[in-house]
């Protein structure tokens, strides 16, 4: 699908949601970019909101992360709504089911490497992750090539798919995306039929957007405009919370 220009996206409409599964990213989506992975938090509008939300689509809502699941059930205290973390690679479903894809076992040796890396750098961190390790760069961005290269080196050394974000770099597990989780939702009897919409801001939610749009739904960019499979726009983590707020 050809990336739309961003310049001509509007806002959604806010009666999108009638007979929709409505998915949301979490980072620079329902919460502001941090300074740290471990800088956000769900305070209590997000969580009224989400609740209101789930009411709003009967219950098909899902947050589609790049974080671990338990990073987003952790932050939102057990919540009532499916989350898939690991990039679409992890679900969790509100009756405490779980599914997670193996762990690659060239992580630990990816981690050791990306630790000596952070250690010339001051201001990186290493996220260890379920199926994933991520360098992140927001804290000294001079590092960004030296995160970039050795991000690349370990991923081709031990067949881990490069990820990119926001001022970090990820190896990780292969094999999914937050388009095939999106999907994979939908075919569920509770979804399969229904519009799938999803918010997102980052690399990582493109996937997400072009399954909605082949679902016969459409995805919603959240931040400055850019290429994007996305077919609305919405400029900031605040006016997304404003516009979930109406259209619940
Ligand atoms: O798919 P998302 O829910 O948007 O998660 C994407 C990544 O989010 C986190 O990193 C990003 O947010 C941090 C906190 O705002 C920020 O400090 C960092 O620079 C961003 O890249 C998370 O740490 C990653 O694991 C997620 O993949």
């Amino acid at each position: 699908m050809q990336a739309a220009e961003a310049e001509a996206l509007i806002a959604p409409p806010v009666d999108i949601l009638e007979d929709a599964s409505l998915f949301l990213d979490f980072d620079g989506t329902l919460v502001e970019i941090a300074a740290r992975p471990d800088g956000v938090a769900v305070d209590a509008r997000l969580t009224a909101l989400m609740r209101r939300l789930r009411e709003r689509v009967h219950g098909r809502l899902a947050i589609l992360s790049g974080r671990a699941a338990a990073d987003i059930r952790t932050l939102f205290g057990t919540p009532e709504f499916i989350v898939s973390g690991s990039h679409g690679m992890e679900f969790h479903y509100p009756d405490g089911d779980a599914v997670l894809a193996p762990r690659p076992e060239s992580l630990s040796s990816a981690l050791a490497d990306m630790r000596d890396l952070a250690e010339c750098w001051p201001g990186v961190l290493v996220e260890d992750k379920p199926l994933g390790a991520a360098l992140h760069y927001r804290g000294n961005p001079q590092a960004e090539q030296a995160c970039i290269a050795l991000a690349q080196t370990l991923a081709a050394r031990h067949g881990l798919y490069l990820q990119t974000g926001k001022m970090m770099i990820e190896v990780r597990a292969g094999g999914g995306d937050k388009g095939d989780a999106l999907r994979r939702l939908m075919e569920s009897p509770e979804m399969r039929g229904t519009t799938p919409i999803f918010l997102g801001d980052d690399d990582t939610d493109e996937p997400g957007f072009i399954a909605a749009a082949m679902l016969g739904g459409a995805g919603v960019l959240i931040g400055p405009e850019r290429p994007t499979a996305a077919r609305y726009r919405l400029a900031s983590v605040s006016d997304t919370l404003d516009w979930l707020e109406t259209a619940s």
